[in-house]
């Protein structure tokens, strides 16, 4: 599992950072990031202009004796970033780690943004429910709803732990990447999301309410997204902290800041602090002055977004049974 700074400019000010895995598709290796936001598996295919292609692994349906065309369906995704891709529809056997899937909706872009051209990403690879996949007109389901049945507990796990190689579990946890015992919260599944009861935070030994708040848990998302509410009291601690429209968001001097921790309450009991030396996403501008915060809003409504910044500091267990979200410690 490879960590990767892509060097794309989106919509958001901040590099998406991915967590790929290479899996494969028909024996056609792919690395694809993982994205517990989204419920679609597309790649790379050869029907993209030249341009697009250019330092890509790119599937070729035609050299694949097991691919079938799903004859008139088209799916279309856009990310919230501002990025998005579509294109048409086929089946094929997808494996990852000793799992393998037959049938597998894969779905071939024959469009996408300049921000995927420039990513390290081959295409995505859906965790979220099936629910909110965009395949029309017959809905498709996600890799992992196709092989949960065949794994041991109808379960995945994702380990990405700060600038190093991550894994993705699936069907077991494995103890060596977590620590103590995991903790759970029940799993509203409603948006397609796994999305958790988050009414309240802690910063700065103050304890904040957050009445009918949720968070999503999702792996697709580089940063933490929370509330305005939540953000200004979170960077009211941080002494020189602004919200800077020229620079996309909050920053702080880099230079003499010890950030605070930031703890988030996970369904109706637990929370999860977020250390917050990994709150320090990276510097804002070219002169290192500024930093970039891990934490920014996440512009209207009350849904939370717990991205890549909450699994530096927890294994995040995905659980169908239930459903549930559970997590330790890394
Ligand atoms: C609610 C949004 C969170 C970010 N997304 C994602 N990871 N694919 C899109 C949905
Ligand atoms: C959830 C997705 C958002 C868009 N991405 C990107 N621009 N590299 C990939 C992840």
């Amino acid at each position: 599992l490879k960590k990767r700074q892509d060097t794309s400019t989106p919509a958001v000010p901040y590099q998406q950072v991915e967590y790929l895995v290479n899996i494969a598709v028909a024996g056609q290796k792919l690395n694809l990031d993982f994205d517990t936001g989204s419920a679609d598996l597309w790649v790379f295919s050869d029907s993209l202009p030249a341009s697009s292609k250019k330092g890509h692994n790119i599937y070729t349906p035609s050299s694949s004796p097991s691919y079938k065309v799903l004859s008139g369906h088209k799916w279309s995704i856009a990310y919230a970033d501002g990025s998005g891709a579509s294109g048409t529809v086929g089946t094929d056997t997808v494996t990852i780690g000793g799992t393998s899937v037959t049938n597998q909706a894969v779905e071939l872009a024959d469009r996408i943004s300049s921000s995927f051209v420039t990513d390290g990403l081959d295409g995505l690879l859906g965790l979220s429910f099936s629910s909110i996949n965009t395949v029309k007109p017959t809905q498709q389901k996600t890799w992992f709803d196709n092989a949960k049945a065949s794994l041991s507990s109808p379960l995945f796990a994702a380990y990405l732990p700060f600038n190093a190689n991550g894994a993705y579990d699936f069907g077991y946890l494995d103890s060596a990447h977590y620590s103590g015992t995991p903790v759970y919260a029940p799993v509203d599944d409603t948006n397609g999301f796994w999305e958790v009861a988050s009414t309240s935070y802690k910063v700065g030994g103050t304890t904040h309410s957050l009445p009918g708040n949720t968070g999503i848990l999702d792996t697709g998302t580089t940063l933490a997204l929370m509330v305005d509410s939540a953000v200004s009291a979170y960077y009211a601690q941080v002494s020189g902290a602004v919200n800077s429209r020229s620079l996309g968001g909050w920053v702080f001097p880099c230079k003499g800041t010890t950030l605070p921790d930031l703890s988030v309450r996970l369904g109706p009991t637990n929370y999860a602090t977020i250390p917050g030396k990994l709150l320090n996403f990276q510097p804002a501008d070219a002169s290192g002055t500024q930093c970039y915060g891990g934490l920014q809003s996440v512009g209207g409504g009350t849904m939370n977004v717990y991205g890549d910044v909450f699994f530096n500091a927890f294994y995040g267990i995905f659980d169908a049974n239930g459903p549930r979200f559970g997590f330790a410690p890394l």
